[in-house]
């Protein structure tokens, strides 16, 4: 949990409202499948996905100062300073009217992670580790064919190197406080999003069973006001009135 800044409460000069927030990181080599489940999740458990891949991409094409830096990075497979990600994330939340996050490719460096957690005071709640061979990953990298400057063969071999060198390193850093649930993410993608599933649904019905319990105590509390007996003026008397339910 974390929070943030509430966008539409923003520049008004007085009230700053903040919303608590739920972040589930997604992690995995380049081709692990992390966008093709995470618009799985979004369809099934009403998570906002954020690539921060997409992210940084949308900002080269919006003409940004760093435009030119972001694109040179990316077509070089190095990572980019995590100021300029995590104020996209940061933003991206603001602007959402939802409350949970799939925060995809990123923390890609113990830079990116410390980074986002000074900045947003934001903790994951898990971190979702899609697992699979770099030869697979290749395999998929190679036909995905969304016209990526960075899916060509050169560029493949300097992404898996940092993710080896610099991102699993910072699994190994949530795994160590048993945040990472790790996924074989190398079966066909309906097994695999079977599994994400599995991880998923019960922290879903978890919030379902909260949320239902609030409703019950509130139909409780009305019928408990409806039943009593009333001061002449049609006040509920609250000398005689039961305890409401908490
Ligand atoms: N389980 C799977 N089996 C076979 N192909 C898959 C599987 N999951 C995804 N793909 C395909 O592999 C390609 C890469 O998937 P995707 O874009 O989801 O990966 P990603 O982890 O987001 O990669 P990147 O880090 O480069 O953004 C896509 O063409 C996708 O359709
Ligand atoms: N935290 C991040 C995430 C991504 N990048 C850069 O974008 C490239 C593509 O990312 P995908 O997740 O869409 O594969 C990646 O190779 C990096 O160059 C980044 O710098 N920081
Ligand atoms: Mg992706």
């Amino acid at each position: 949990m974390g929070t943030v800044v509430d966008a539409t409460n923003k520049g008004n000069g007085s009230l700053a409202i903040e919303k608590k927030v739920k972040v589930v990181f997604v992690l995995g080599g380049p081709g692990s499948g992390k966008g093709t489940q995470c618009a799985n999740i979004v369809e099934h458990f009403g998570y906002t996905h954020l690539s921060a891949g997409d992210l940084l991409r949308a900002e080269i094409k919006s003409g940004s100062e760093n435009g030119t830096m972001i694109q040179n990075m990316i077509k070089e497979g190095k990572i980019v300073p995590s100021e300029v990600t995590v104020k996209l994330l940061q933003r991206a939340m603001e602007e959402s009217e939802n409350d949970k996050f799939l925060i995809d490719g990123f923390p890609r460096n113990e830079e990116n992670r410390a980074a986002f957690e000074n900045v947003t005071g934001i903790v994951p709640e898990f971190v979702l580790f899609f697992d699979c061979s770099e030869e697979e990953m290749e395999k998929r990298l190679l036909s995905r064919n969304q016209g990526r400057e960075d899916d060509n063969i050169d560029t493949i071999r300097k992404r898996f190197k940092v993710f080896v060198d610099s991102s699993l390193p910072v699994i190994e850093y949530y795994a160590s406080k048993e945040k990472v649930r790790k996924i074989d993410a190398a079966k066909p993608i309906g097994e695999v999003f079977e599994a994400v599933k599995a991880i998923f649904a019960p922290v879903h019905e978890k919030i379902l069973i909260l949320r239902r319990g609030c409703i019950n105590n509130s139909l409780t509390m009305f019928k408990a006001i409806q039943a009593k007996p009333t001061t002449k003026a049609g006040c509920l008397d609250v000398r005689t009135a039961p305890a409401i339910p908490t």
